[in-house]
């Protein structure tokens, strides 16, 4: 795991603990048992330390905050054997590459000196897995780089590269990519050097006379920014801690704050969903294939159809991956407008210094502009981003079946429509997939890639890789009528306009939903897309009911038997498509202002509208609100891997978190299920169907009663779902 050599006066340590030097315990012997070594030795002078592969060392090893932890052979704890590298006579030095990040970075700041590749990152990103820098971080970052600079990495847990390291003086040197041959030259260059203004943890505090400004700057931002979460306010507390103590004392507050949030359920969360989205793109769809099983198909070129909110957004997320997009619109006024809306936006990213103006002139380069299928023959892999229409996505599959060539994959972003219909329009259905991108498809990080009946496994492999190649995380779900994401989110909205009619407002319903630490709520997302998306979506499937011969009544309450409220298509009949309009569920000050207002004409609506329907509105709980909009989604989500839609339950708690903001401290509606306990939820769920018997959503999922009665943890649902399929 450690590895020791020496040359001429220089000990060489190499971490090598593959894929990232992840801190074990055996790491962390190792590096204690070389050091004393290296100290021992009487031909060394100096020591060097870096990584063997792609990183320095990118921290403690994450599954041994909640597993079973390796036993120690010696007894030193992290920092201890920190502390024993900083009270070396012999100086260190930290050659770092890749990455040195939580525990990497804290014995970077044992070492007394650190060089780094200009490509290197660093940072203290526990925060984001719910803990803190428990190893020395939250004491000698601001005393190396300053308070508000240590408060805003440890706070927010970002990387920042090595060029910003060195303004912060957080590494000393940037030295080319040979980075042992520069860290021998360096250590060689400092041997004589005294120690003593490089042991971190006695110098001061630097900008400690600002420290109640930084502090409370630093707290406020935590709660507009990380609501609801405890690690970015303990990790301000261990910090602050720097200002008030001695660093001894100060690292036992630290110690004593790391095991409240180590222990704490956040921490767990945090740490599951660490590990989901990193599972997410090795799919498998269970007794057919998986991903180390087939080869993706490299995409060097795309094109995508129709040049809407969703295409440009597309465009823009091949673009930036450095894959050449050819943009394909019905005519040439739609192609100028989303061009436009590309430019604009590069053009932003410029001014806030995203992009320099080389680099946003060097991506639109590679876009090219087409109003014709023929210019589609060579390209890799095309992506349909047309109105959500059933008719108009087959005309466009046929044409493209025709137009590319035989080994093109074509793909659909639509958000609820038959992936196997679309293919039927095509001759090569197994290369038809849904890529269901989520807007803004340039920032969003889900990509929901639907595999038809049809689709082969080198397809389903060649969008998860392009997923990935495009900064995305990819998750693999099967067909059906809006697939996992917004199957789920059917049952929330479903319900939460359910009770509008029953007695409570939109604000009400929003608060509680924001409460549980979804940024936004019901109503205001609904304003904020555009109430007529889902309005056109619902005439589309009233025409076909009326095709059928059965007669769709606008104010009708109950479609096939099932309850339904037709209030949102009141909405529209008004004018009311949300923010674009300046009214939707709320009243905004004009037409594509933000702020959403109580509308007392909504009110009025709502108590109308029960008292013609005799309903008798009530008072309903924040609690009732809570289960009634996160109960049904969730055992939605169980009905889902009953049907074999998801194959894991860490696929569908991804899609949650990263495409609807569901918190992820709570680890995804699946894992928050397991926290709750599956048998309160299915208790609850049987009542609540007893009460609504007309919403299919109630009925319980037979898995989430079955697993109820197992009490199985959730790393083991898989294996029930496969079993059962
Ligand atoms: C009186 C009481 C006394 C108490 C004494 C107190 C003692 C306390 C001592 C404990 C102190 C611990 C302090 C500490 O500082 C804690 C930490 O360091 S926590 C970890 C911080 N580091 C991170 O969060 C980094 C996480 N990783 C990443 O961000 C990325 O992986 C990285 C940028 C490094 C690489 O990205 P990429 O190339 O995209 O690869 P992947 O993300 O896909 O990862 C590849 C592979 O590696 C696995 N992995 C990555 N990081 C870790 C890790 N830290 N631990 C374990 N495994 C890791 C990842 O899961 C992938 O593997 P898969 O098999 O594919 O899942
Ligand atoms: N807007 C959203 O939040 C999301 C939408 N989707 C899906 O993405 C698809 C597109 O949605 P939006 O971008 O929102 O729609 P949009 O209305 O913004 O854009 C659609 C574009 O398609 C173009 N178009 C129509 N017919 C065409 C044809 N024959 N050839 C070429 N271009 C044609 C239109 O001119 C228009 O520019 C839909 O299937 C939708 O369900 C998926 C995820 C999220």
């Amino acid at each position: 795991m450690v590895d020791y050599r020496r040359e001429g006066n220089v000990a060489i340590l190499t971490v090598n603990n593959p894929p990232v030097n992840a801190i074990s315990t055996r790491v962390k012997d190792g590096i204690y048992e070389c050091i004393s070594r290296a100290k021992n030795d009487t031909k060394v002078s100096v020591i060097v330390i870096h990584g063997h592969g792609k990183h320095f060392i990118a921290g403690a090893d994450i599954h041994g905050f909640s597993g079973q932890r390796e036993s120690s052979k010696v007894v030193a704890t992290l920092p201890e054997v920190i502390a024993f590298m900083e009270a070396s006579n012999k100086p260190i030095v930290a050659a770092i590459h890749g990455t040195a990040l939580g525990g990497g970075l804290e014995i970077a700041m044992g070492c007394h000196y650190r060089i780094a590749t200009k490509s290197a990152r660093v940072g203290q990103p526990e925060v984001l897995i719910g803990i803190l820098p428990g190893a020395g971080g939250t004491q000698r970052l601001p005393r190396l780089c300053g308070l508000g600079p240590a408060l805003d990495l440890i706070s927010t847990g970002r990387h920042i590269k090595a060029p910003q390291a060195l303004k912060l003086g957080i590494i000393d040197k940037i030295v080319s990519d040979d980075i042992l041959k520069e860290g021998i030259a360096f250590a060689k260059a400092v041997i004589d050097k005294p120690l003593n203004g490089r042991r971190i943890s006695t110098l001061p505090v630097k900008d400690a006379e600002n420290a109640e400004q930084l502090i409370s700057a630093a707290n406020a931002s935590v709660r507009k920014r990380q609501r609801g979460m405890m690690a970015p306010i303990w990790n301000i507390k261990a910090v602050a801690e720097s200002i008030k103590l001695p660093f001894d004392e100060a690292m036992e507050k630290e110690a004593e704050y790391f095991t409240v949030l180590v222990t704490s359920s956040q921490a767990r969360a945090l740490q599951y969903a660490f590990f989901s989205e990193r599972l997410a793109p090795k799919w498998e769809v269970p007794g057919v294939a998986s991903y180390n099983t087939v080869k993706p198909m490299n995409i060097k070129t795309a094109a995508v159809i129709g040049a809407g909110t969703m295409g440009t957004g597309i465009a823009m997320a091949l673009l930036n991956a450095r894959i050449p997009v050819t943009l394909v619109e019905q005519n040439k006024q739609f192609l100028e407008k989303g061009v436009k809306m590309i430019q604009d936006l590069y053009a932003g990213s410029v001014r806030l210094g995203k992009l320099t103006a080389d680099q946003a002139k060097y991506l639109l380069s590679n876009l090219k502009t087409s109003l014709s299928y023929d210019d589609l023959s060579t390209v890799d892999c095309v992506i349909e981003a047309v109105y959500e229409n059933m008719a108009l996505k087959k005309e466009i599959f046929a044409k493209l079946d025709n137009a590319c060539k035989p080994s093109a994959v074509l793909c659909s972003n639509t958000s609820s429509l038959d992936i196997d219909e679309i293919a039927s329009a095509t001759k090569r259905p197994d290369k038809v997939i849904g890529t269901h991108f989520f807007v803004p498809a340039y920032y969003m990080r889900l990509l929901e890639n639907v595999r038809g009946k049809l689709t082969s496994p080198e397809t389903i492999a060649t969008v998860q890789s392009l997923g990935v190649r495009i900064g995305k995380i990819p998750v693999v779900v099967g067909n059906c009528d809006s697939f996992v994401g917004n199957r789920m989110l059917g049952t929330y909205t479903s319900e939460a306009q359910f009770l509008l009619e029953e007695g409570a407002l939109p604000h009400e319903v929003d608060s509680v939903i924001k409460d549980f630490g979804i940024p936004i709520g019901a109503f205001e997302v609904s304003d904020l897309s555009g109430l007529d998306i889902g309005w056109r979506i619902r005439k589309e499937r009233y025409e076909k009911l009326e095709k059928s011969g059965k007669k769709h009544d606008p104010n009708a309450r109950f479609i096939n038997g099932e309850r339904f409220s037709p209030l949102g298509d009141t909405l529209c009949e008004k004018g009311r498509f949300g923010r674009k309009t300046g009214m939707g569920w709320y009243r905004y000050e004009k037409p594509g202002a933000k702020e959403p207002f109580i509308d007392a004409e909504i009110t009025t609506l709502l108590e109308d509208y029960s008292k013609k329907h005799n309903i008798t509105r009530r008072k309903i709980s924040p609690q009732e609100i809570f289960e009634r909009c996160f109960y049904p989604l969730i055992n939605e989500g169980f009905k889902v891997l009953e049907d074999g839609i998801a194959t894991r339950p860490e696929d569908i708690d991804v899609i949650w978190i990263n495409g609807y903001g569901w918190p992820k401290y709570t680890g995804g509606p699946m894992y928050y299920a397991n926290q709750i306990g599956l048998d309160k939820i299915y208790d609850t769920m049987c009542y609540y169907y007893e009460q609504h018997p007309t919403s299919s959503h109630w009925r319980p999922s037979a898995l989430l009663r079955d697993l109820a009665k197992q009490q199985l943890p959730i790393s083991q649902w898989g294996k029930q779902v496969a079993s059962r399929l």
